[in-house]
């Protein structure tokens, strides 16, 4: 060994186990990224497409990442791969795709030179494991096919991640129980300085290796850990083998170089090392500090994996694989579930597996069977002990069978060692035709185990068998001395010879195969022997009349006729034997199989629920989910109607301030409407007072009375200019009043305009509510699941609901104060309308101007002047002030606005005799026009439209009050 500078000494010899990384140690990382991964990169597509409804295929892409489909997966096992990812599906993926390219040659793994010599140098002394990222199978695939050959015989063990991370110490714990070996018993070879450390820590012995193609490893890595650069580098000192096994034990070459020999008389070296490869188990040395320290290797197990090529072994859940594949082959696609009965199943199997391997090498010595005794677990140690006292009887029978022939054949004694080789060969011969018959078969570490006691009672038989034959031999051979001629005797022999080969050969076919066969085997070997007993006495007879000699014959036949009954007996038992355990392994069988058949169903169950899990899971996934998309609408139908309920409150201030404006209007226009009736009154009443002279006067009208003429005074044109100005300022006053109509008309429309604003803020919380109530339902119904989550939106709900009603109330409010209104807005024009209908109809109340003329209003009277002067300077003033109007009241003037409601009254009276006079005036007027009437129709023809009305209505009387006041045509006062 040698180590690089500086770096700690590599002490080895305590170690009874060596586990190898893969990659940068067995394997050049040029290889797996060159030739493996890119194999998987360019096959993936096509091995997923093909495999896609395999379980194991769907398993594997299942731990790469759940719910993944067939179009997703595809490219993310390439990126992944080109990654290098120790994704552990990505690697069973990996591992099922190399396979493809193992079996059809596409493939073959590149080791490094020193790799092969170095493996099968230490498995004599040692146990050898791998531990990698790469799924099982991958290993296994790796190590059976590479450049160097098939080296897998020597690898005991495959552990992968489900050990755990290669970098954490915890996975060295793990695979050192799983070995059964003490931490310091174990050396750890790799090449990662992270690998190194984690099991350091654990308590291995690590080693660093470098190797073509890897990084340069850190500095201060070489301080820390043994490095080498090759396998060589790690040798062990022969001397700590088991003493056992120098004394005794054959070597690895020799052993079955003799098997081969007394077996087939010729077997190449290509037989034996296809044997061996094929039986690795049965050839790895066990070291003796393994006694001390039992060590569990799943040898058979391995070893059926192995025979098979591609089946994962090793790992709890490859092994409830195996055994679902052992019970049912046409389903035999392994579960990985961990159930507690497959746990149970894998231990009772594994104990089954462990058998055959230790039974192998008691068969070939005893001193061998103590020693593997020690190791076992209780259960199988009576199996074990059991097949001891078998060996140790069969020997001792051997022995006492072959003294016995010695002593009877005195001239040619049995050769002991020869028999013993002969039985040994028989035996492992037998063996390994029911290995090939299990590996054929493709039956599994169950039915292995219990074929394998099956196995142990045919060899029984098969032994037994070889003795009487032996014995037969013998007799023969001792016979032929006495009476046959040397040339007879080896045609007999050789003949025999033949015959037994054959019947050999015929057996080896058929044993392993069927039980039943076994027994007729055995059975038959009884007839056999008996029947050759029975024919023996007519040798016997022929032989009494020849000499004395012949006489010496008979007595050793007599004798061998006991040995061969005895012999007969022993098998007769032994087939009984055979029969108690062929009972009990169907029995067995009939337990595995109902085992794995609970454990196939647990698995479904298991898988069932798993499924169920995942639904329920996704359900409260996509509940979670809609409660937080109801709760989300459900703020967003809070904030909605939040704003509905601002723009409704708007919309209201905005009502409040039409009506208000409204109002104003409605009582400018009143005002003015009154203003307009006080100068119309104060108009009539001027003109009504006025004489007829004066109005003649006042028209600037000559008139001769009694010879005299009459010429119109200068104050009674000024009264006429003032008249003039009172007409125009009427005429102001309607177009005021006309303007405040306009405005109303358009407050009207601001208040429609509102007022449909209001509506639709009104419906907008509505439709809110109504959305929110369909999203609390249904945050109701999705939220059942979660019951938690449920609170919240049902609170939210509530809230909105709360919110939702009192916007409604909100809402409805606003709508009636907005009817509310409404009501005086439009009334504020009716008002007018009415007002100034009432004044039509009073207009139309015609009354003679005589009786108007008589009845004096109260009111009027204690306003009228005294005099026709005071009267007309009262017009005048109103006229020329140009202000508003005023009342003269006892002499006092006082602003129309600040009347009283009793003056109002007088107002009214006025009103009365202002129509009357206008009435008056136009009946009197014979060309006068139909005013009143044509008010009336006017209104008819209008269809009562107010607007319209009311300006005719206005006009109207402007007219004729203009007409009053500016008119001088003398017919108008004649009437
Ligand atoms: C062992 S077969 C495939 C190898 C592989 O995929 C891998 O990643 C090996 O890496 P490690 O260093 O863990 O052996």
């Amino acid at each position: 060994m040698s180590a690089e500078n500086s770096s700690p000494a590599l002490n080895v010899e305590k170690s009874i186990v060596i586990l190898l990384d893969v990659a940068g140690t067995t394997t050049s990382n040029t290889f797996l990224k060159d030739t493996l991964y890119s194999y998987v990169t360019k096959q993936a597509e096509t091995f997923l497409k093909e495999s896609w409804e395999e379980q194991e295929v769907k398993d594997a892409v299942k731990l790469i990442k759940d719910d993944l489909d067939q179009e997703a997966a595809i490219p993310l096992i390439k990126e992944l791969t080109e990654k290098n990812s120790d994704n552990e599906g990505l690697k069973k993926v990996q591992g099922l795709i190399y396979k493809k390219g193992y079996k059809s040659g596409e493939l073959k793994a590149h080791v490094f030179p020193d790799v092969a010599p170095a493996l099968e140098s230490w498995a004599k002394s040692r146990k050898i494991a791998i531990y990698s990222t790469g799924s099982l199978e991958s290993q296994q695939l790796l190590f059976t096919h590479t450049t160097e050959g098939d080296v897998s015989a020597h690898i005991s063990k495959y552990f992968d991640q489900s050990s755990g991370s290669k970098t954490e110490s915890a996975s060295y714990e793990t695979i050192s129980k799983e070995l059964e070996v003490k931490p310091e018993e174990i050396l750890f070879i790799t090449d990662s300085v992270d690998e190194a450390k984690a099991a350091k820590t654990a308590g291995f012995t690590s080693v660093l290796i470098t190797r073509d193609g890897n990084d340069a490893l850190p500095e201060e890595a070489s301080k820390n850990f043994p490095v080498i650069s090759s396998f060589q580098d790690v040798v062990f000192d022969k001397s700590v083998k088991r003493k056992n096994e120098e004394e005794s034990a054959p070597t690895e070459e020799e052993r079955p170089s003799k098997i081969a020999k007394t077996e087939n008389g010729v077997e190449d070296e290509k037989d034996k090392e296809e044997k061996k490869q094929e039986s690795p188990v049965k050839e790895s040395s066990v070291d003796a500090k393994v006694e001390d320290e039992p060590m569990e290797v799943d040898d058979v197990a391995e070893k059926e994996g192995i025979a098979d090529k591609g089946d994962v072994v090793s790992e709890p859940s490859a092994k409830t694989e195996e055994i679902t594949k052992t019970e049912d082959t046409a389903t035999n696609k392994a579960t990985e579930e961990k159930s507690d009965s497959s746990q149970k199943l894998i231990t009772e199997t594994k104990t089954e597996d462990e058998k055959p391997m230790e039974t192998d090498n008691n068969s070939v010595e005893t001193t061998t069977v103590e020693t593997i005794v020690t190791e076992l677990p209780k259960e199988i140690k009576v199996t074990e002990v059991t097949t001891k006292d078998t060996e140790e009887k069969k020997e001792v029978k051997n022995n006492e069978e072959i003294k016995k022939i010695e002593a009877a054949v005195d001239e040619k004694p049995c050769d002991k060692e020869e028999l013993k080789e002969a039985t040994k060969s028989e035996m492992n011969k037998t063996e390994i035709a029911v290995t090939e018959a299990i590996e054929s078969d493709k039956t599994e570490n169950s039915v292995a185990s219990t074929t394998l006691e099956i196995k142990e009672t045919t060899v029984e038989a098969e032994v037994s068998k070889k003795e009487t034959e032996e014995l037969k031999k013998q007799a023969e051979i001792k016979e032929s001395k006495l009476e046959e001629p040397t040339e007879t005797k080896v045609e007999k022999e050789e003949s025999k010879k033949v015959d037994e080969e054959e019947i050999k050969s015929t057996e080896n076919e058929n044993l392993p195969t069927k039980v039943e066969e076994t027994k007729t085997e055995a059975s038959k070997v009884v007839d056999d022997t008996k029947k050759e007993d029975q024919d023996e006495p007519k040798i016997i007879s022929t032989a009494d009349t020849k000499t004395a000699d012949t006489e010496k014959k008979v007595e050793v036949e007599v004798i061998n006729k006991e040995e061969l009954q005895k012999t007969d007996e022993e098998t007769k038992a032994a087939t009984e034997d055979t029969k108690m355990v062929t009972e009990e392994s169907k029995m067995v069988t009939e337990e595995t199989k109902m085992a794995t058949e609970e454990s196939k169903m647990i698995t479904e169950e298991t898988k069932m629920i798993t499924e169920e899990t995942k639904i329920a899971t996704e359900e409260t996934k996509m509940a979670t989910e809609e409660t937080k998309m109801a709760t989300e609408e459900t703020k967003m139908a809070t904030e909605e109607t939040k704003m509905a309920t601002e723009e409704t409150k708007v919309a209201t201030e905005e009502t409040k301030m039409a009506t208000e404006e409204t109002k104003m209007a409605t009582e400018e226009t009143k005002m003015t409407t009154e203003e307009t009736q006080m100068v119309t009154e104060e108009i009539k009443m001027a003109t009504e007072e006025t004489k007829t002279e004066d109005i003649k006067m006042v028209t600037g009208e000559t008139e001769t009375v009694s010879g005299e003429t009459k010429v119109p005074t200068e104050e009674t044109k000024k009264v006429a200019e003032d008249t003039k100005l009172a007409k125009e300022k009427t005429n102001v006053a309607i177009k005021e009043t006309n303007v405040a109509t306009e405005e109303s008309k358009a407050v009207i429309e601001e208040t429609k305009v509102a007022t449909e604003k209001s509506n639709i803020a009104t419906e907008k919380p509505k439709v809110v509510t109504e959305e929110s109530k369909v999203a609390a339902v249904e945050t109701k119904v999705v939220t059942e699941e979660p019951k938690v989550a449920t609170e919240e939106p049902k609170v939210a709900t509530e809230e909105t609901e709360v919110i939702t009603e009192a916007t409604k109330e909100g809402s409805e409010e606003t709508k009636v104060a907005t009817e509310e209104k409404k009501s005086p807005t439009d009334e504020s024009k009716p008002e007018t309308v009415e007002s100034l209908k009432m004044e039509t109809e009073e207009q139309q109340k015609v009354k003679p101007v005589e009786e108007s003329m008589d009845a004096e209003p109260s009111s009027v009277t204690d306003t009228k002047p005294e005099s026709a002067d005071e009267q007309k300077e009262t017009v005048v003033d109103i006229v020329d002030k140009k202000e508003e109007p005023k009342v003269v009241e006892n002499g006092e003037e006082i602003k129309a606005t600040e009347k009283k409601p009793e003056e109002k009254d007088s107002t009214v009276v006025e009103k009365e005799n202002k129509s009357d006079l206008a009435n008056g005036i136009e009946k009197s007027n014979g060309v006068g026009k139909e005013v009143t009437n044509g008010n009336s129709k006017d209104e008819k023809q209008n269809g009562g439209a107010t607007e319209s009305t009311d300006s005719n209505v206005e006009d109207i009387k402007v007219k004729k009050i203009e007409e009053a006041a500016t008119d001088t045509t003398p017919v108008s006062v004649q009437v």
